[in-house]
């Protein structure tokens, strides 16, 4: 396997603020990769820095083997969609299509102008104009017909309704299959993307919090739940990532249960369940549980 990133020592401060604080990791070449992390955790500081945008403060990044700062041979290999992507004022959607296939020299105008038809952009109207939700769907159209080697996507869906989104997964995978590239997708919306996921990055507070194989990450916490004092009894010198409880019931989240620790606490009246990415990652980022995944 070949890095494509390659991030030794990262960091971007901004005054006192360590928005990417000493991280290193490695990117593979033909993974899809989720950057994960809450708001604010340097998601798109280190994807601006991966993408040139920003120096850092130290530490160095190499992208495709090169330094992206200035780079425009590295950057031509590489295609990054924003959120808060800004066009020019006059610009409709067409013009955005148009303008492309300078940018992405692989740029596919016949897959573009199917996504357009999928997802129904109006793409005759100006930018400014379109819903939030139609933005970002000019934005994913470009991420995905660009098959740049390097597709990078910050939260690309912001404003998209449901369907748009499955729309969004089951093209970019189906493209993604066919031309086999690397892309990081950054997203709040961990376990509706996470079939995607090769590779998981999680980001806290600026450092790398997971860096795993999504397939390594399934199945490594379980919730318990049941009576309070069995509950505290099972989980007694074992790692809780996180416990709750309600009157004398009782739920915690525990790393790593075996299959006879399964059998183990069935026989104690534990109910046992597997803990989904999103939840993993809620827990390992320090978040509260939200009330319903306790039941
Ligand atoms: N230009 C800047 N000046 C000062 N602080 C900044 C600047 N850019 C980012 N930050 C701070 O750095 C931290 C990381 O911001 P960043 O935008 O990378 O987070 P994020 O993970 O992308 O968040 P979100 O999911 O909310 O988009 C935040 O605390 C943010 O306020």
């Amino acid at each position: 396997m070949t890095a494509i990133i390659e991030a030794t020592g990262l960091s971007r401060r901004f005054g006192d603020v360590h928005a990417v604080d000493g991280v290193s990791f490695e990117i593979q070449e033909g993974s899809i990769c989720g950057l994960l992390g809450r708001n604010g955790a340097g998601k798109t500081t280190l994807m601006n820095l991966v993408t040139g945008q920003d120096f850092p403060s130290s530490g160095a990044v190499r992208v495709l083997g090169e330094d992206p700062v200035e780079n425009a041979r590295a950057l031509t290999r590489l295609c990054f969609i924003k959120e808060s992507q800004s066009y020019p004022d006059a610009y409709r959607g067409r013009h955005v299509l148009a303008m492309a296939p300078r940018f992405f020299p692989h740029f596919d105008a016949t897959l573009a102008a199917r996504l357009v038809e999928d997802f129904g952009v109006p793409v005759n109207r100006m930018i400014k104009k379109m819903s939030r939700g139609q933005r970002s769907a000019i934005g994913a159209i470009v991420g995905i017909a660009s098959r740049a080697e390097l597709t990078l996507l910050d939260e690309p869906y912001a404003g998209l309704d449901a369907v748009a989104r499955h729309i969004f997964y089951d093209r970019l995978l189906e493209d993604y299959a066919a031309h086999p590239r690397t892309i990081v997708l950054s997203t709040h919306l961990i376990d509706e993307a996470a079939d995607l996921l090769d590779h998981v990055l999680v980001i806290h507070e600026g450092r790398i919090e997971i860096d795993a194989a999504t397939e390594d990450l399934r199945g490594t916490a379980s919730t318990l739940v049941g009576r309070k004092a069995d509950v505290e009894a099972f989980v007694a010198g074992r790692e809780v990532l996180a416990r709750e409880h309600i009157g004398g019931i009782a739920s915690a989240t525990v790393a790593g249960l075996s299959g006879d620790d399964r059998a183990r606490a069935a026989s104690s009246g534990l109910e046992v369940t597997p803990v989904s990415l999103q939840q993993l990652i809620v827990r390992r980022t320090g978040g509260a549980t939200p009330a319903e995944e306790v039941a």
